[in-house]
């Protein structure tokens, strides 16, 4: 095994996701073989129903597989017990907002769950991951206010230092660039790929942002037509496989300066 098999923080063989109705199953995508590794930066994307939430749900044990595995850390998903799984895996689900009455260091905080005691105390260590993210994202001015006093921006790079503290080689996020003006969209996505460097985490997100994700990204994940590639932008786009991402009668993938453009 060479170095970069053995340092694979996620990977799937074949996999199928979808949803199981009774007897009835829909699949939203088949045979999607994607990798990654330590310090990387990858995008999910795809038009709107495309299977961007199911698929990072599924790969993050929430949404069962229909059918292939999941390897995190080279263990099947499967088989590892979900308390385990917060050690490995951070998630930021925009749909799943913890209380804004929590102050921001409170919000952080619960990033160390995972690792404290049953009536959560946190230990010196924690205290110094916490303070950690903190900085890393730059946030300390911000630290001791309440959450519902923020705006959209600045509360989504405290869910990021929530799952900086939690410390997993995997942060997960489903589109974290949402309500956000086109500055803070490229400042987030510029921040997660600094802390994918910095860190050597890997980063998984899932948006709609895809000319910021051919700049910023390592690899892409695009789905389309019940489909997945994986690649690497420069890849992706030598392959012809952006051309069609959308109907091409309004927006069209320009070769020259790798985005869409207006037609
Ligand atoms: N819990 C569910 N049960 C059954 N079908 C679902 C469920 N959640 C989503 N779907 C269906 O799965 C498909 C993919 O949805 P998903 O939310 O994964 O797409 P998406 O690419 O994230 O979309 P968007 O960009 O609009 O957020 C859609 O057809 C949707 O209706």
């Amino acid at each position: 095994m060479n170095s970069e098999n053995s340092n694979i923080v996620l990977k799937t063989e074949d996999l199928s996701i979808g949803y199981r109705k009774k007897k009835d199953t829909q699949i939203i995508a088949k045979n999607i073989d994607i990798e990654i590794h330590p310090g990387e930066l990858v995008a999910v994307i795809g038009i709107n129903g495309a299977g961007k939430s199911t698929l990072l749900k599924t790969l993050s044990g929430i949404t069962q597989s229909i059918d292939g595995e999941v390897f995190i850390s080279r263990k099947k998903l499967s088989k590892t017990d979900p308390d385990k799984l917060a050690k490995h895996i951070s998630l930021v689900l925009t749909d799943q907002m913890p209380s804004k009455n929590l102050s921001v260091t409170e919000l952080i905080a619960l990033g160390r769950q995972p690792y404290t005691n049953w009536i959560g105390r946190l230990t010196k260590n924690d205290l110094k991951k916490i303070m950690s993210a903190i900085k890393m994202v730059n946030i300390e001015d911000i630290k001791n206010k309440k959450c519902h006093e923020l705006s959209d921006g600045q509360f989504q790079k405290v869910l990021i230092a929530r799952a900086l503290a939690q410390d997993t080689s995997l942060i997960i996020l489903d589109e974290p660039t949402t309500h956000l003006d086109l500055y803070h969209k490229a400042y987030v996505l510029k921040l997660l790929q600094k802390l994918s460097k910095e860190t050597g985490k890997a980063i998984l997100f899932a948006s709609h942002e895809i000319n910021l994700a051919l700049q910023l990204c390592d690899k892409l994940v695009i789905l389309k037509d019940n489909r997945a590639v994986f690649g690497t932008p420069n890849e992706l786009i030598q392959k012809n496989l952006l051309d069609d991402l959308f109907p091409q009668n309004l927006i069209q993938f320009d070769k020259n300066s790798s985005s869409f453009k207006i037609k």
